[in-house]
């Protein structure tokens, strides 16, 4: 803990890009943006404290800890099964050569001509879930002529940062290659998930020989600077020295957008019951991006915390569901 370096302090966010979407009083910020700008640097936390603010199961205001983990198993594995049961599917079809390289492809309800294609890279912190319960988000994108992919990486301790990052950037050269119709590829990532999908952005695709046209990424309660992480019990499996944990840190991989990458929207949420080391990193991050020309906006979903703001994707009714779907739809 005492090799930790002093982080510079946060920049003012751009008035235009921060959305709240929860009614707000005049002068009043988004609770996330307050409590960030409240707490000490995580550098300065002490390990409990800093336990803390990465455990997101104890921040949840619906219930406690284990319960909420225990519900969001329960609801993303019966949002799996249910969008099996209804939607056309092709399960676990290879993109590389280790058990773990497998997807799960729910095609559109009508795959005539080209489609837009949301790849989903599930959470559960480099070391729990798989694809096998990341199909929840499928029902109301497939009948909206999208197709969704859920991707299988190799979680801990079987799978390392470096690897998981190589696996999911392979899949994306894998779909483009492998599917012509694919008229344009959104990133959809969930806290783990979402610093996955981060680092898919800063891809250098000449090292895959393809171009993908990626369109978008919602990025939904990421971490995008692992170096907290190596402080903590999550990094027990993980094993990140502080090296890797740079090279895997998407805020440290930001590039220059290039004129290709000016037409990807990328959509950074937040729940508004994620902690506020949560909320810092997305604030960072954002900044990061915009700073670097890329277009991206911050959602603060009200009432949301870690687990059912991404839980509610098998809504069509959810407020992201509706955002996601607009973007594409504009796109
Ligand atoms: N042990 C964690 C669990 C967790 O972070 C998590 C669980 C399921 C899906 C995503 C998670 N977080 C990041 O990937 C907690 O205390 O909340």
């Amino acid at each position: 803990m005492g090799t930790r370096r002093a982080a510079p302090p946060p920049s003012p966010l751009p008035p235009d890009a921060l959305i709240c979407a929860a009614p707000l009083q005049r002068d009043t910020p988004c609770a996330g943006s307050r409590l960030s700008l409240d707490m000490g640097k995580w550098q300065e936390m002490t390990k409990e404290e800093l336990e803390k603010q990465y455990a997101p199961s104890r921040w949840s205001h619906r219930m406690d800890k284990e319960a909420v983990i225990e519900a969001h198993v329960r609801e993303v594995t019966e949002g799996t099964r249910r969008a099996q049961a209804t939607v056309q599917t092709l399960l676990h079809v290879p993109y590389g050569g280790s058990d773990g390289e497998k997807l799960d492809i729910y095609l559109p309800t009508d795959p005539s001509g080209a489609f837009p294609l949301v790849l989903y890279i599930h959470g559960g912190y480099w070391q729990f879930l798989s694809k096998e319960e990341s199909g929840f988000i499928a029902p109301p994108l497939v009948t909206q002529g999208i197709a969704v992919v859920a991707v299988g990486y190799d979680v801990a301790p079987k799978g390392q940062l470096d690897v998981m990052v190589a696996q999911v950037r392979c899949s994306v050269a894998f779909l483009v290659q492998q599917y012509s119709k694919i008229s344009g590829v959104y990133l959809c990532g969930h806290s783990a998930g979402a610093h996955l999908a981060a680092m898919v952005l800063s891809t250098d695709w000449e090292e895959y020989g393809v171009t993908p046209d990626i369109k978008g990424a919602f990025l939904v309660s990421g971490v995008y600077d692992l170096e907290p992480i190596t402080h903590i019990s999550v990094n027990n499996l993980l094993h990140m020295s502080r090296e890797v944990a740079r090279r895997n840190s998407p805020i440290l991989c930001v590039t220059a957008a290039k004129p290709a990458r000016k037409a990807c929207e990328v959509l950074i949420t937040v729940a508004q019951h994620d902690s506020p080391e949560f909320h810092r990193q997305s604030q960072e991050y954002f900044q990061a991006l915009r700073s670097a020309g890329w277009r991206v906006s911050l959602l603060d979903i009200a009432d949301t915390d870690h687990f059912d703001v991404i839980e509610k994707l098998s809504q069509g009714g959810y407020i992201l569901t509706q955002v996601i779907l607009n973007m594409i739809s504009r796109a």
